[in-house]
């Protein structure tokens, strides 16, 4: 059955409808860059020289024997689905009754937090519609229905207690794996440092549905487009469509879903305070392959306390509040994110 309904208004018209005699015959258009095998790690035995191996040379891995239980991910696969899935008038209220905890978005989530100016084109835009959270709003999300009623009500308290559990988890396994990849830096952290560096307070978590969109429609699209995480590390969490690519060499690649694996990647902080040596990867996330399903993932944003300050023999010093609203403005003004070379005094960009 279709879902059109639970799509913003602006998606509706480059939605592929399964349901229509004219999409369905069509051959779904599996143009795709070439696979690429990323690196596997084992959190259950993480060997250093591996992991900085990996981390120069790729900064994304496979991660497995991570500990999460495969039914709590699954379930906080369909409670986030089930919530994106609403008719969009009433997860629009639903997320505006609950604002200041959660924002909802569709198009460029850094531009369009409330979802709007959307262009009409489809080309060159974001085509993803989805919610953040911060980690310490979770709490502040209704703990239990208040009346039996409310379905959408006790869809949110349920996406809470999912989403605390998984919360937890994904905070122990960026702990393990930040403590590992500072060893293999010989990075000596006190631990009021270590803590900055992996702030639960400014953690986010990010829930997308990738919309089946016609052909039409599809074009050049990207669901999103190509840029590196402003995180320390990103821990992701998708589904088993594909569409994730990364740039290695000159060179996009896909990367195949595996279940009950996550991907892990390493964002712009973990690259200053390697001084360069571990890189943030350049991503993106393609729709066109994917047109006759939906997408949907989650990311989990472990950031630094926003006003700690980032040294980096590379970089000049500057805080993740510097940092965010840099790439907040570059958005605004060139269209897209520059992220580190704004901060390197060698660049011709520095400011
Ligand atoms: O949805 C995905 O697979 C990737 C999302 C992503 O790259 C991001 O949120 O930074
Ligand atoms: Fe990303």
């Amino acid at each position: 059955m279709s879902n059109r309904e639970s799509y913003p208004p602006a998606y509706r018209c480059v939605f592929n409808d399964g349901d229509s005699p004219a999409t369905a015959e069509a051959e779904p258009v599996l143009i795709q860059d070439k696979d690429i095998d990323i690196p596997v790690i084992d959190l259950e035995r993480l060997d250093k020289k591996i992991l900085r191996e990996v981390c120069m040379e790729w900064g994304i891995f496979r991660l497995e024997n991570h500990g999460v239980p495969l039914a709590l991910t699954s379930q906080v696969q369909e409670i986030s689905k089930s919530l994106l899935n609403l008719p969009y008038e009433n997860k629009r209220k639903l997320f505006d009754a609950v604002n200041s905890q959660i924002t909802y978005f569709y198009g460029t989530p850094a531009l369009n937090q409330s979802g709007d100016a959307l262009p009409t084109r489809a080309a060159n835009v974001n085509v993803v519609e989805g919610f953040y959270v911060p980690i310490s709003s979770l709490s502040k999300l209704p703990a239990s229905s208040t009346s039996d009623d409310d379905a959408q009500q006790s869809k949110l308290s349920s996406f809470r207690v999912l989403m605390e559990e998984y919360g937890r988890h994904a905070a122990r396994i960026a702990k393990s794996l930040f403590e590992a990849i500072a060893q293999t830096l010989n990075l000596e952290l006190s631990d009021d440092i270590r803590s900055a560096y992996l702030s639960e307070s400014t953690g986010l978590l990010r829930v997308y549905r990738y919309p089946r969109i016609s052909r039409e429609a599809a074009g050049e699209a990207l669901g999103m487009e190509a840029h590196r995480d402003s995180s320390v590390i990103s821990i992701l969490k998708e589904d088993e469509s594909g569409g994730l690519e990364i740039m290695k060499g000159e060179e996009w690649f896909g990367i195949k879903p595996v279940a009950n694996t996550f991907i892990v990647n390493l964002g712009d902080i973990m690259q200053a305070i390697s001084d360069d040596e571990y890189i943030s990867v350049k991503h993106r996330v393609k729709t066109k392959m994917n047109m006759t399903t939906e997408r949907h993932s989650m990311g989990y944003f472990v950031l630094p306390e926003r006003d700690f300050v980032i040294k980096s023999s590379k970089y000049k010093p500057f805080t993740y509040a510097e940092f965010e609203a840099q790439v907040k403005a570059d958005i605004q003004s060139v269209g897209s994110k520059i992220g580190l070379p704004r901060f390197n005094p060698n660049s011709p960009l520095f400011l």
